[in-house]
């Protein structure tokens, strides 16, 4: 398996994602924004602020040019995991459904977080237990997860979604922190599994996260 760590001016989580994958021995690249071949299995589009969160968090990302082929390349038996700043992009592509607003309390939160896997029948997943509660910590201004009533349906009845809060830091929809695409390829969720890799740094439940993903690719 090969992945590849999108570098976004502004990107600030890429190295992090980087490590995790390298000491998982994966074979990982960083591809620049710039860039145009996206020749792996999974693609990560980093948590951070790309272009400063100009305009709309990921609204300017969207545009860049190593996204041009995104939607051919999502087609393919191939992963696209969206972190935070990721997961806004994907919903600015449109390639996962709803919208990230400003938070609630319209404040930049930063916390441990514990969280619902509420499926774990997908590649990202398939390590954790159904109903497991696990710790991810959160960092975002912008993580209210916005869907309307149909789409939260839809959502419901073709069980994408994939992670919900314990306790809602942001207002989001449903207690919803993370989703994945109709196809089950495409993830974006607000919470960092790979913050949530190394014993000091507090919690180790993103391990399962990361070797789902390998383990998904044999
Ligand atoms: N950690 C992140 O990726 C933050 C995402 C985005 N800049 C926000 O504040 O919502």
């Amino acid at each position: 398996m090969k992945a590849g760590v999108v570098v976004f001016p502004g990107s600030n989580c890429d190295r992090d994602v980087f490590d995790v994958l390298k000491d998982l021995n994966v074979d990982v690249k960083y591809i620049w924004h710039d860039e145009k071949k996206l020749d792996v299995d999974l693609l990560v589009l980093p948590g951070g602020f790309s272009y400063g969160d100009y305009l709309r968090c990921g609204a300017i990302a969207r545009f860049s040019r190593v996204l041009e082929d995104i939607y051919d390349f999502s087609q393919k038996d191939k992963l696209i995991l969206g972190i935070c700043n990721g997961f806004q992009i994907l919903t600015e592509l449109k390639l996962l459904p709803g919208a990230l607003l400003k938070n609630k309390n319209l404040k930049f939160v930063c916390s441990d977080c514990n969280l619902i896997v509420e499926n774990n029948n997908t590649p990202f997943t398939r390590l954790y237990k159904k109903g497991e509660v696990v710790n991810f910590p959160i960092a975002h201004g912008e993580g209210n997860y916005f869907i309307d009533d149909e789409g939260l349906k839809k959502l419901k009845e073709n069980e994408q979604i994939v992670f919900r809060y314990k306790v809602n830091p942001n207002g989001s929809t449903n207690d919803i922190a993370g989703i994945i695409n109709q196809k089950g390829n495409v993830l974006g969720l607000m919470p960092h599994p790979e913050r949530a890799f190394y014993k000091i740094l507090g919690s180790e439940d993103g391990v399962r996260f990361f070797k789902s993903i390998i383990s998904y690719f044999g």
